[in-house]
């Protein structure tokens, strides 16, 4: 039988398993488990770690899952482990050998696998899904989601819902366009598929269905076609209203003048939709049940991508949370994704003013990257400086949430960019930007931010300053611990009401992971997969130098609480 939908739905609160990614379909990682608290988390030792071997040491970016026994994560170059939780050895795995001429945006990284009944699921770099026997690693189906030629990739953990397993994709500097797709859990055959550009028709059940939204309403002659808006995180599924979370990447190409985003004209505004946006979907049929665009006219590359968080606040209202790309954390109506508030969580956003009471950004338009067709020769356009840069006040790393303090645990950084626009025209399998840019940090000590932040109020209870930009996940426990990783390698647990440091360890590489933590014979773990990589290196100029020092790598760490330190001081 394996995997329950009932064990998906209640993970959170099955603490000895971890089957979703978020720990939780809330995607809080938030775990009641107390036994590791603020007075003995110092007393936490290595239990075992892993290495991923080989040459292929880069940007670690798994979440590990654990169930009966068995831990299984995602490697580099599109790997996958399964090991024995007990002892760290390796049961099998499976390398899905990738081919020539793949094209990923952002190193060769993968989030995580999802697991459904018998099976452990996973994408690949050549934008593939396979699904094998959790077991043995054979392989029980294989599909397709797209042409990697074109640009597709896939990087996210793959959703699972009822009888149903849910892919994004990414692509988004390639010009592809952002889809969704529901596969059959047990044979892998596509069920819906909903592209979320304006124009494109999706698919359900074999046969086209309706297009998302209006025409060219939104969008200039036929730029909607390599539209971008790749949902490259991939989703979340809130089962409290039945409704699939996906959010939508940069629209295409970043060069915002070439959308109309750079002066909207009448009957077109430029906004994109539905790019750079949050969408509500049914499960059922794939249908877009809202929106929310949180940067309409996009000229910055501030995808719309990051993980929305369900979760309660201090009323009882339902609520999400998202922190995005372009700097401000927005509150959303959980009934319909409808804008309740908007909050700045890093230091100096110079894109907008503010977010007004409808929810659109007030922009300060002399920092939008000027149209290179109104320069002398008309090869590049005015060069600006913008804030956040476009690696965002926030990427991909997942923030959480605390049930105990009811704050958010933001893991941001600070930093602006030079920016400026160039012509481009699409061609299938080339970069697709027509921008130019350099990062730059705000500040000499300190680029990485974590803040602890009142999703009522917007107010910072306290920052945690890092030199290099945080690029982990967070996780917190009703031991009030906030758990997370730095580049130089740090895996840290701090106060969740001070931010103080209370328990660090050296785990020899960046941590880009995502940690986790379960009980099994009455004691606590915790683990977290440590090897640089990602974006930053890659994409960070200036900022890449600057950390050029930092080592790649690729061990899996598991920390235990022995029984016998757990009340020692
Ligand atoms: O538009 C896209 O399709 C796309 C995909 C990805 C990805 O799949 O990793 C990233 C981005 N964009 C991106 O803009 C970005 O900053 C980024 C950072 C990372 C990473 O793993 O460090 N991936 C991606």
């Amino acid at each position: 039988q394996g995997v329950t939908e009932e064990m998906l739905a209640n993970d959170q609160t099955m603490t000895h398993q971890v089957v979703t990614n978020g720990m939780g379909r809330h995607l809080q990682r938030y775990s009641p488990l107390d036994i590791v608290n603020k007075d003995n988390v110092k007393n936490l030792v290595p239990a075992w770690a892993f290495s991923l071997g080989g040459e292929k040491q880069r940007g670690q970016e798994t979440q590990p899952l654990i169930y009966d026994g068995i831990m299984y994560i995602t490697g580099s170059y599109s790997r996958l482990y399964a090991l024995d939780v007990n002892t760290g050895r390796e049961l099998w795995q499976y390398d899905a050998r990738l081919p020539e001429g793949i094209l990923p945006c952002c190193d060769v990284i993968n989030r995580g696998a999802a697991l459904a009944g018998d099976k452990v699921i996973f994408g690949t770099l050549d934008a593939r899904i396979v699904a094998l026997d959790a077991k043995t690693g054979d392989v029980v189906w294989r599909d397709q989601i797209d042409d990697y030629k074109a640009g597709y990739s896939y990087t996210a953990a793959p959703l699972v819902v009822g009888d149903l397993v849910i892919t994004g994709n990414s692509g988004g500097e390639f010009g592809i366009v952002g889809t969704v797709q529901a596969r059959n859990v047990d044979n892998g055959d596509l069920v819906w598929e909903r592209p979320v550009i304006e124009g494109h028709m999706g698919m359900l059940n074999g046969e086209e269905s309706t297009m998302t939204g209006t025409l060219n309403a939104t969008w200039p002659g036929d730029m909607w076609k390599t539209g971008g808006g790749a949902t490259w995180l991939g989703g979340s599924y809130d089962a409290d209203t039945d409704t699939l979370v996906f959010g939508t990447g940069n629209p295409a190409p970043w060069n915002s003048h070439l959308r109309n985003a750079g002066a909207p004209t009448e009957g077109n505004t430029g906004d994109n939709l539905y790019a750079a946006s949050r969408i509500g979907i049914d499960p059922a049929t794939g249908e877009i049940k809202w929106h929310y665009q949180t940067t309409p006219r996009e000229g910055w590359d501030y995808d719309g991508v990051n993980e929305v968080v369900s979760y309660t606040d201090r009323a009882g209202n339902m609520r999400y949370a998202t922190a995005d790309r372009n700097g401000f954390f927005y509150v959303l109506n959980r009934e319909d994704g409808a804008f309740v508030d908007a909050y700045p969580f890093v230091k100096d956003i110079s894109w907008a003013s503010d977010i007004d009471d409808n929810g659109r950004p007030i922009f300060v338009e002399e920092n939008r990257p000027g149209d290179p067709t109104a320069s002398t020769d008309g090869k590049k356009g005015d060069v600006v400086f913008s804030s956040p840069g476009f690696l965002g006040g926030k990427n991909w790393m997942p923030m959480a949430f605390s049930q105990r303090t009811g704050n958010f645990y933001v893991p941001s950084n600070e930093w602006g960019m030079d920016i400026w626009n160039e012509p481009i025209t699409y061609k299938k399998g080339a970069a697709y930007l027509g921008s130019g840019f350099t990062i730059k940090p705000n500040y000499e000590d300190h680029i990485g931010s974590l803040k602890a932040i009142d999703p009522d109020t917007g107010e910072w209870k306290w920052e945690y300053k890092n030199e290099a930009p945080l690029w982990s996940g967070v996780m917190t426990t009703a031991g009030g611990l906030v758990f997370f990783g730095t580049p130089e390698g740090e895996f840290l647990a701090l106060d969740d009401e001070t931010g103080e440091v209370l328990w660090s360890f050296q785990t020899g590489s960046g941590i880009v992971g995502q940690p986790i933590t379960w009980d099994q014979d009455g004691e606590q773990y915790v683990s977290v997969i440590s090897g640089w990589g990602g974006a930053v290196p890659l994409w960070g100029g200036e900022v890449a130098k600057k950390v050029s020092y930092l080592n790649q790598g690729g061990l899996l760490w598991t920390f235990r609480l022995p029984k016998e330190l757990a009340s020692a001081n």
